[in-house]
């Protein structure tokens, strides 16, 4: 990966002077348009919409705005290394998929498009505990390509236990245990429509399939669909939990457990000290707290809270290479793509993620060259300047 903007560009300018006038959208907000145009109006405002009058949605795109990148010159920047280490492994890029439910209801082919596209792309592919294909099928579209598995924490003690091996029986390498999402927030886009994807039995994959799950239950989901789903609505998260039920989670798996949803600073020492692997600082991209903090704008103070002893990811608000290189300069060892990757499944399935992450890191590659710096890894807030 020395100079992969380069190759993309040049790509993209050999087709000239006949461009293909049905290629694929390059711009963000021409995917998100174009997938307005193929979705209905459910699933579309499901995917795009937010908590509440969406505040948060905004704060995560305007805290990105408030940070200039002071690019340095002469600097030697031929050669570019995107690479980087987390957990005792090297993965290609600082790009990670983040974990979304439901991918049914965006393209027929749902998770295992993005799956793949991921594999490809190698960027890991966070499997969602609300997947409509099961963990398994997942796991077994990409091969030995790297997966995680992000948890959603049943009130049933011993289906979440029944997840964590399942995961680690599928070959996912790391837990991401996301905690803002005990219930799903005011969703006033969602209450409009009358829309729930679960309803119509999308995003429930794991659970229909587990056994602990199946046991629970007096009919089969087969048999009685309803029951099964409303089972599902009155155990899939758990409010009641507190940090000490996190040695529940290391008891059930020896995989790297990391912690998404943290934005408070305390919250980071309290991970620290209940021996975490590692934290995603998020708002679950503006859809639980409206008025919560840009995730960017709560970056820096975790990272102070956190130090060097684990490692620290982010996502909420990342749409381009440079918004890459500002959470990485803040601190970021690696980001989440949302809604991006979303968009280009909804527009052209497994082909539409591989370009948007593809171009994603072309992007990236060119602006951290064209900042002075040669490794992802390496870039810390010399080269950022607040301007609000
Ligand atoms: C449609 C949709 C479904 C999501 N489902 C999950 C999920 O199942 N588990 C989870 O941890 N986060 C989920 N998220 C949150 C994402 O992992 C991520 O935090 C968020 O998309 C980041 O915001 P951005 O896409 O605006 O950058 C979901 C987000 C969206 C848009
Ligand atoms: O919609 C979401 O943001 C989300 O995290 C979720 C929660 C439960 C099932 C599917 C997605």
């Amino acid at each position: 990966m020395s100079n992969y903007g380069n190759q993309i560009q040049f790509k993209v300018y050999q087709t000239m002077p006949d461009p293909d006038p049905d290629r694929l959208p390059v711009v963000y907000e021409e995917w998100e348009k174009r997938a307005r145009e193929v979705l209905e109006d459910g699933p579309y405002d499901y995917i795009a919409g937010g908590a509440g009058g969406e505040s948060t949605m905004d704060a995560n795109l305007e805290a990105f705005k408030k940070w200039k990148i002071v690019p340095r010159m002469l600097r030697n920047v031929e050669s570019r290394d995107l690479k980087v280490e987390l957990f005792g492994h090297t993965y290609a890029s600082p790009l990670m998929l983040a974990p979304i439910g439901v991918q049914s209801i965006i393209h027929p082919d749902g998770e295992l498009a993005a799956a793949k596209a991921s594999a490809e792309m190698e960027v890991p592919y966070i499997t969602s505990s609300a997947s409509t294909r099961t963990l398994e099928e997942i796991a077994d579209a990409m091969g030995d390509a790297p997966r995680w598995f992000q948890l959603y924490w049943n009130k049933d003690p011993e289906v979440t236990a029944s997840f964590l091996k399942r995961a680690e029986n599928s070959g996912y390498s790391a837990i991401v245990v996301t905690l803002d999402t005990p219930m799903m927030a005011w969703r006033e886009k969602d209450l409009k429509n009358v829309y729930l994807p679960f309803l119509a039995g999308e995003g429930v994959g794991n659970y229909l399939s587990d056994p602990i799950f199946r046991s629970r239950l007096e009919k089969t989901p087969e048999e009685d669909p309803a029951s099964a789903i409303m089972h599902w609505t009155q155990t899939f998260g758990n409010p009641g939990l507190t940090w000490e039920d996190l040695t529940f989670i290391k008891e059930h798996t020896n995989l790297p457990i990391l912690l998404k949803g943290i934005l408070h600073p305390e919250d980071a020492k309290l991970a620290l000290e209940h021996g975490v692997d590692g934290i995603i600082v998020s708002n679950h991209g503006g859809r639980q707290v409206d008025g919560a903090l840009g995730a960017l704008d709560a970056l820096p103070e975790v990272c102070e809270a956190v130090g060097d002893q684990i490692p620290v990811l982010m996502d909420s608000g990342i749409r381009r290479g440079a918004d890459v290189v500002k959470a990485l300069s803040l601190g970021a060892d690696a980001v989440l793509v949302g809604r991006p990757c979303m968009y280009g499944l909804a527009v052209a399935g497994e082909r539409g993620v591989r370009e948007v992450l593809q171009n994603m890191l072309a992007d990236l590659d060119l602006t951290i060259a064209l900042a002075g710096e040669t490794a992802a890894g390496e870039l810390d807030s010399s080269v950022l300047r607040k301007s609000e």
